[in-house]
């Protein structure tokens, strides 16, 4: 017997007509992979929380369906309490939350009483997973943003779903907050066999966090692959701009650089250049230094035209100098 697929969708559409554009998404066909985090990514208004919304059951599409392990998942048009009780989605908003109960509190509540010493052992595995033992007995509203959001959590994990929909989820936390809460829930995941998909607008959290990317561009699927495949090698120009802050250069231009690329758009990660200030082609000047901590970003003119070069060695350039760029990778559209 084949096994069922796991969370798909398949041919999904919800298209709202807006006086000025359209959005939402459009035919969308594809296979969320079981324990494992998927990351949707895409420019504002791309569709992302919409997908989001349509994989959960809180929208129904207006055309295609969504299955999870061969069942359909119905909207709210379908159902009373739409979607399907293996799933459970976080948005950045912790409404749900009990503010004036004990973190303890708001996680055992979700609990049935019928068994008290396991209902207890789960809250503090809970806990326990969301590094929230110690602040169990805290009232919520005591709680910072960010220890609000792991509650949000800890909360929705708590009933053991085995899909978890994260909208946002770490915007109101700072970073090293934020980056805690990522290793929390990438451990989760690995312990646990939890699914995961999360829309995020942060390349630095999807490139990290997740195991397998979906682009969507203007409500369509554009590509698909892992962080590292679609980093190194994104078959798109929008792909490569979601996810790095990269020069992007005409192929005359580029030039400059020491490329001879074929196609028309040439695009240069800022880690790829090289910066000297030897004599034989000082072509470049360096028009600004921002200092990043552990390395300085270089701005670079060369008669109005512009990039972008990580220099590791800081205080070897200063502003006004005449430099030679050299790109030792790039990709070409
Ligand atoms: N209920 C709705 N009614 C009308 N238009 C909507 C509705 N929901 C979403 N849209 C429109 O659909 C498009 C996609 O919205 P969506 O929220 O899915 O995008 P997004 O990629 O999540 O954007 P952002 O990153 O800004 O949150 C937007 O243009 C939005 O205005």
């Amino acid at each position: 017997m084949t096994e069922k697929p796991f969370l798909q969708a398949v041919g999904i559409s919800r298209v709202f007509t807006g006086t000025h554009h359209e959005g939402g998404v459009k035919d969308i066909t594809l296979n969320i992979i079981p324990g494992k985090i998927t990351a949707i990514i895409g420019t504002s208004g791309s569709g992302k929380t919409t997908l989001l919304k349509l994989l959960f059951g809180l929208l129904s599409p207006e055309k295609g369906k969504v299955l999870f392990e061969g069942e359909r998942i119905w909207g709210p048009e379908e159902k009373l309490i739409p979607g399907h009780d293996a799933m459970k989605m976080v948005t950045q908003h912790t409404d749900d939350l009990n503010l004036f109960a004990k973190v303890w509190d708001n996680i055992a509540v979700l609990l049935p009483n019928t068994d008290i010493a396991t209902k207890q052992a789960r809250t503090e595995e809970v806990l326990r997973q969301l590094n929230m033992l110690h602040l169990a007995d805290k009232r919520v509203f005591d709680l910072s943003g960010g220890e609000k959001q792991r509650v949000a959590i800890a909360r929705a994990i708590a009933t053991r779903p085995r899909v978890l929909l994260l909208d946002e989820p770490f915007n109101q936390v700072d970073a090293s907050f934020r980056e805690g809460l990522q290793q929390d829930i990438r451990q989760i995941v690995a312990d646990t066999g939890l699914t995961v998909i999360m829309v995020s607008h942060d390349p630095a959290e999807v490139l990290s966090m997740a195991d397998e990317l979906i682009v969507l561009k203007d409500g369509k699927v554009l590509e698909t692959g892992s962080p590292k495949q679609l980093y190194q090698n994104p078959a798109n120009l929008y792909t490569a701009q979601l996810l790095t802050n990269c020069n992007v250069l005409s192929k005359a231009d580029a030039k400059l650089l020491g490329i001879h690329a074929k196609k028309e758009t040439v695009v240069i990660y800022p880690h790829y250049i090289d910066v000297s200030g030897g004599w034989a082609l000082n072509r470049w000047v360096v028009k600004n230094i921002l200092f990043k901590g552990f390395y300085e970003e270089l701005v670079l003119d060369h008669d109005g035209i512009t990039a972008r070069a990580f220099n590791k060695e800081q205080g070897k350039f200063k502003a006004g100098d005449k430099v030679t760029l050299k790109a030792w990778g790039y990709l070409e559209y």
